[in-house]
This record gives C-alpha cells, structure tokens and sequence, in this order.
C-alpha cells in the first residue's frame, strides 16, 4: 500500500457566520478505502467539493502526492456529487458516453466504457431509458458509472450507498473494491457505519468541521479503550475488585466485566482470574464502529 497520495492539510471553510470546516486533516495513500463518516452537518460533503476544487477553501491545502492539486489531477477524480447532477432526461448511455467525451475519450472507446459499466451494473437493459424513468437505486448506479466512466485516478463518493437495496449494495461494494486493489484511492461518505466497517481499511469521524479519529477501524476498535468479560466456572466474587488498574464495569453469573487503565497488564488479570478457578472465557470487549462513532461525535461513553 503506498503513501499519502491525497492529503487533505488543515482545511477551513465558513459560510458567512457557519464554520463548516476548521483545520479538517486526512490523507488516503493508494489502494485504500477510506470511510468519511460524521452527523449531519459535520462537514462532508464540503471537505469533498474542496477536493474537487467546485469549492474553495479559506485556508488550508489539498496535496495529490505531495503536490497541491490543479486542474489536471482534479480532471483525473471521480466524483459523485451528493446531489448528483445527471441529465434527467438523457438516454443512459448516452449521456455515460457524453461524460466520457467530455473527459477526451474517443467516441468508440466511450461507447464501449458505456457498455461495460453497464453491463457490471445490469443495466444494459435500460440503456436507452431516460435516467428519469429508472428506480432511484438504478439512478444511482449510473450516477457510479458515471464517476467511473474515464478510469479515475482517484474517487470521491458522497454517500454513493445511499437509498441502494442490498444486492446494489454488493456490486458497489466489489466495484469499489476492485479499483482500490487496482491502486485507486476511494473516499466516500455514508451514514451506514456497518457497511463502512466491512469496507474500508482507515475510516474518519468528523465533529463540527474536524477530524476527531482517523486511523485503520482495528486499531480505532482496538485503541480506544481495554475492556474484556472473563468468566470463571463457579462465579467467585469480587476476585477483580482489588487488582492494580482495573475497574470492574459489571457482574453477572459467572461473568465480570472489566475495563483496563492504560499500561494496566492483561495478563495480569488472566492470572489473578486462573487464580480464583477455572477461566473459560476471557473475552476482549472491542467497540462497534456505531460505538466508537457515538463516543466520537457526542463525546458519551458507551458501553
Ligand atoms: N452553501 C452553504 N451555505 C451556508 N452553509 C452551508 C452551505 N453548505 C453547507 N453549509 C453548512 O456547512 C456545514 C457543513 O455541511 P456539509 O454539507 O459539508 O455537511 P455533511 O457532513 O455533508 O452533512 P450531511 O451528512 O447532512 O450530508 C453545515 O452546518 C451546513 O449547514
């Protein structure tokens, strides 16, 4: 996996009296898929269009390894904008193969990239339908299509999974997938934190126009705080109660749950717990990604 390819360098932006962005700081290297998840209103959507260059930052840079992005890279992204922007009442591939020219691609090999991502988004059927008169799931699809349409070096997505049915889901999920094995950079947004756990290898949480955890979601889950839930055959009480750096969140059964201090030692606790019988389980408790977001984003502590 290569470096910081798009690097996104203490980014501001208001609206007027609005502080949409305040230093916002990431970078996706090649071959990564990087989830860019946040509230309403954190800012997504306007880190995204200063990506593209549709809008201008107040202060702050976007590199494209390690020079700031011009017009040529900005040509060379793949962009779905959150509000979409195709020609209602254009015929489907023919308005895939207008983007395509518009990128400098030659009239037949246009039409045979129309065709293709049609075909990978089983739409050929539809290819002469207006996209107005196709299900907001298929509209969504060509809307990918059309980000793709010019073999982008790089992709952003907002909210690309939005309204899509689980089958749409998969083949956006493998599209995505493919082209980040293929060294592309992906950067989308979504609300659907499960899917982006699956999907992306470094994932973002935005608060109020800042980047508030950034990093690989294992160590994100793995980081952010120790806990595990051992159980010991017969239930002994009070067995943690007094061990060096740890709180006992809760008992039940034959079950305590127990959350380390940073630099308390887990092995430690597995000893003392073999000490008072037999361990059957001892269980790292790691957070969900909808956890750690709801920690992130409203600074509550979840259990
Ligand atoms: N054109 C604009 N004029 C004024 N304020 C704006 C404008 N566009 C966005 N904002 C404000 O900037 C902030 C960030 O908005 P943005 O659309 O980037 O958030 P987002 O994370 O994409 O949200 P969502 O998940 O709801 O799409 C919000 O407070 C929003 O109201």
């Amino acid at each position: 996996m290569g470096g910081k390819d798009l690097q996104i360098d203490r980014v501001s932006k208001r609206y007027g009296d609005v502080h949409a962005l305040r230093e916002m700081t990431f970078d996706v290297g090649e071959g990564g898929i990087f989830g860019f998840v946040g509230g309403n209103g954190a800012g997504k959507t306007t880190t995204m269009r200063i990506i593209l260059g549709v809008l201008a930052a107040d202060s702050g840079e976007v590199r494209w390894r390690g020079e700031p992005i011009g017009l040529e890279t900005r040509r060379d992204i793949g962009y779905m904008p959150e509000e979409r922007g195709l020609y209602p009442k254009m015929g489907v591939r023919d308005q895939l193969m207008y983007l395509a020219r518009l990128h400098g691609i030659r009239k037949r090999a246009a039409g045979a990239a129309a065709d293709e991502w049609l075909e990978r988004f089983g739409l050929t059927e539809r290819r002469r339908d207006e996209l107005d008169d196709l299900s907001l799931g298929n509209q969504q699809k060509v809307q990918l299509a059309a980000a793709l349409i010019h073999d982008p070096e790089v992709l952003v997505l907002d909210e690309p999974f939005s309204g899509l049915d689980p089958m749409a889901v998969d083949v956006m999920s493998e599209v995505l997938r493919k082209k980040a094995a293929a060294g592309v950079p992906v950067i989308f947004s979504s609300h659907q934190l499960d899917l982006v756990e699956r999907l992306c290898d470094r994932v973002g949480i935005v608060r109020a126009g800042s980047m508030v955890a950034c990093g690989p979601v294992g160590e994100l889950r793995d980081g952010s705080r120790r806990r595990f839930e051992i159980e010991i055959a017969g239930g002994p009480t009070g067995w943690a109660d007094e061990l060096d750096g740890v709180s006992v969140l809760g008992a039940s059964g034959d079950r305590v749950r127990v959350e380390l201090a940073p630099g308390a030692d887990e092995q430690a606790v597995l000893a003392a717990a073999m000490r008072s019988g037999p361990v059957g389980e001892f269980v790292p408790l790691r957070p969900t990604l909808a956890e750690l977001f709801r920690t992130a984003v409203n600074g509550e502590e979840s259990e």
